[in-house]
C-alpha cells in the first residue's frame, strides 16, 4: 500500500512552472531516488512533497505529518550542543530519547560538542540523525550524503535500511549510489514549459 502518492502533479519556483505530470507512489520499505541534471527540478518537488510550498497542479496524497524532510541545510542550531540539538527536535515532533540517534551516526563522542564547532561532515551526520528523532515514516531529502566519507555514507545507509525494515520510505535526490534497492525516477521527461509561467506567488518558504 502506499505511504505516499502524487497525480498529475505540477511544482513551480518563483510562478514558474519547472516539472508537470509527474505520478509515482512509492511504498512502506521503498526507496524512490530522483535523477536529473543540476536546476532540473528536483528540490522544488521534494519541498513539494514536504508541504514547503504548494503544487501548482494536481496532487500529493500522505497522511498528515507523515513527512520528515531534510534540506540541503543542516538546519542546526549552532550553540547547542549535539545532545542538545537532538533533544530539542525529539520535542518538537513529540518524542523522547537520542540514544539510538546518536548511537546510529557515531555522535556519542561528539554529543557535548557545540553544534557550531563541528565539522561539515559531522554537521550533515547530525543533521541526519534528527530524522531518527522526528518518528516520522517518510524521510524526503535533499542530496543527504553531501560532505560525508565513506564511512559515514555506509552510517546513512545502514540508517535507511533500519527505517525501511520497520515500515518507513524515503524519496531522496542523490547522485551518489547508497547500494540501496531502489526505483530511480529521472525527473528530465516532466521538465515543464517555462514560458507558461503564470507570475504567481507560490512559495510559503523561500
Ligand atoms: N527561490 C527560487 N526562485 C525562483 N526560481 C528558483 C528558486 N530556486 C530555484 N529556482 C529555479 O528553479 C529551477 C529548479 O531548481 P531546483 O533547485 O528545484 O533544481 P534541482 O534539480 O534541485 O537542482 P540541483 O541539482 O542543482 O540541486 C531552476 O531553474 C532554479 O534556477
Amino acid at each position: 500500500m502506499s505511504i505516499l502518492s502524487v497525480t498529475d502533479l505540477s511544482v513551480a519556483r518563483g510562478g514558474v512552472p519547472v516539472l508537470e505530470g509527474l505520478n509515482f507512489s512509492v511504498a512502506s520499505g521503498q526507496v524512490l531516488i530522483l535523477r536529473g541534471p543540476n536546476g532540473a527540478g528536483k528540490t522544488t518537488l521534494l519541498r513539494t512533497l514536504a508541504g514547503l510550498q504548494p503544487a501548482l497542479a494536481g496532487q500529493v496524497i500522505c497522511a498528515p505529518d507523515a513527512v520528515a524532510y531534510g534540506a540541503h541545510a543542516d538546519g542546526l542550531k549552532s550553540t547547542l550542543t549535539a545532545a542538545e540539538n537532538l533533544t530539542f527536535w525529539a520535542g518538537v515532533y513529540g518524542q523522547s530519547g537520542i540514544d539510538a540517534a546518536l548511537t546510529a551516526f557515531d555522535l556519542n563522542p561528539l554529543a557535548d560538542r557545540p553544534a557550531g564547532n563541528l565539522s561539515a561532515g559531522q554537521k550533515r551526520r547530525l543533521g541526519l540523525a534528527r530524522l531518527l528523532v522526528t518518528g516520522r515514516p517518510v524521510w524526503v531529502l535533499d542530496e543527504p550524503t553531501v560532505s560525508l566519507d565513506t564511512a559515514s555514507v555506509a552510517l546513512f545507509a545502514a540508517a535507511v535500511q533500519a527505517h525501511l525494515e520497520t515500515g518507513g520510505a524515503m524519496i531522496v535526490a542523490t547522485h551518489i549510489d547508497l547500494g540501496l534497492q531502489a526505483q530511480v525516477l529521472d525527473v528530465t521527461p516532466f521538465r515543464a514549459d517555462p514560458k507558461t509561467a503564470t507570475g504567481a506567488f507560490d512559495e510559503a518558504f523561500l
